[in-house]
């Protein structure tokens, strides 16, 4: 078996990993913050590089790729993070022509990450076109949820034609779940509240291992306040917008210009972190307000809570929010060690706390790579 590169392209970013057959990382980067305060980084270099748009991302990695001597023909696959099979595609897979024509198909359901996934499987097969590409689906992890959870109260017409719940993240969930025992030396918590709070942003009940409710739902517009999309909001309120602006318009304003953007003018959590603006402020409570109205629910379908974890974008990185949503949860009996916090320490909690915090880096490429690696040993 040799090397496997994994493409993850989120709604924000484009990230990229090389592994080795023992899974080192031979060279990572990313393009993120694309079409905001945009930089590229390959391996130990980063660069502020104007990036508008993922097509133009996309293409700056592929020609760092190539700079860096990335014999495509001679890898063991490619392989892709893809947010929406639908009900046809949920198994990490090869990809084929049937399986590229079900992403294509999903598109109108992940409007900001089908396109994407899609255009990094095209450029690969471009460059080497015999090399074997496999895909991972965000909603595969959620199979688990039970039917209770994944259906939308509509009658079985509705129901059978594929509308109802996924959830997504799947992929950072399940590397979380493998992870957060390594780090922490103890069992996974028996019933985890996992947080992946990022430009895309979710909740994950997690009971003996596995999804057993989560916040998005048919598309990942639904459940928390993110960064451009509004999150759960009144149907009603969705018809009455179509009937006034139209649907093509309507979908625009959800997916792409609501959430922190809408609230305060930038979708980027660290901006609005250093701008401190009155209306960045409510932007960042919202956020955070909203992220515990749906904890709630999560803890609720779990029946308690044992630990809480962090992943993601912002879950990783800014403090405040963590803080935040950790004081709004004090009464379960979380206590926050600051200092760990601030440090940005795996470790969130005080000792003798009822419930532990912490923090787990997404790996969701690693994941992938083990899928495509299993994948490709069984062919
Ligand atoms: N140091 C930081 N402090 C606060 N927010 C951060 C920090 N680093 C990244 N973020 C935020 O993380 C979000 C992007 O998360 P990420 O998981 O990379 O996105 P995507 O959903 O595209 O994969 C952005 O809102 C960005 O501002
Ligand atoms: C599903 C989703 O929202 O993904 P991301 O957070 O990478 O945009
Ligand atoms: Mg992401």
């Amino acid at each position: 078996m040799g090397d496997i590169l994994v493409l993850n392209s989120g709604s924000s970013s484009i990230k990229f990993v090389l592994f080795g057959a023992d899974f080192t990382k031979k060279l990572r980067g990313s393009a993120v913050e694309i079409g905001g305060a945009s930089a590229l980084s390959i391996g130990d270099q980063q660069d502020e590089i104007s990036l508008p748009d993922h097509v133009t991302a996309l293409d700056e990695i592929f020609r760092a790729l190539k700079r860096h001597g990335i014999d495509f023909a001679g890898l063991t696959a490619a392989a892709h993070r893809v947010v929406h099979g639908g009900r046809n595609l949920k198994e990490s897979q090869r990809v084929s022509d049937e399986v590229l024509a079900e992403i294509e198909r999903c598109i109108p359901l992940a409007p900001l990450h089908n396109p994407h996934n899609l255009a990094a499987i095209h450029a690969v097969a471009e460059l080497a076109p015999d090399l074997p590409q496999c895909v991972s689906f965000d909603t595969a992890f959620h199979a688990t949820n039970p039917e209770v959870a994944l259906r939308y109260a509509l009658p079985d017409s509705e129901d059978e034609k594929g509308h109802r719940r996924f959830g997504f993240h799947g992929t950072s969930y399940e590397s979380l779940s493998l992870c957060l025992p390594e780090i922490s030396g103890q069992p996974l918590p028996k019933r985890l509240l996992a947080l992946h709070l990022g430009n895309g942003a979710s909740l994950c009940a997690i009971k003996d291992g596995k999804s057993v409710a989560t916040t998005m739902g048919y598309s990942p517009l639904e459940g928390l306040t993110m960064g451009t999309r509004t999150g759960s909001i009144d149907a009603n309120l969705v018809l009455a917008m179509a009937s006034d602006l139209g649907v093509e318009r309507t979908t625009q304003i959800l997916n792409k210009e609501s959430g922190l953007l809408g609230l305060s003018g930038s979708s980027d959590m660290r901006k609005l972190q250093s701008l401190g603006t009155e209306r960045a402020q409510f932007a960042v409570e919202h956020f955070c307000y909203w992220a515990v109205r749906h904890a709630g629910s999560m803890i609720a379908a779990m029946g308690g809570l044992d630990g809480i974890a962090f992943t993601g974008g912002i879950g990783e990185n800014d403090a405040k929010v963590r803080a935040n949503i950790l004081e709004k949860l004090s009464w379960l009996g979380v206590q926050l060690d600051e200092a760990a916090n601030l440090q940005g320490s795996a470790k969130l909690h005080r000792d003798g706390s009822k419930v532990a915090a912490w923090i787990v880096e997404a790996e969701e490429e690693r994941m992938i790579a083990h899928h495509a690696q299993k994948i490709m040993s069984a062919t």
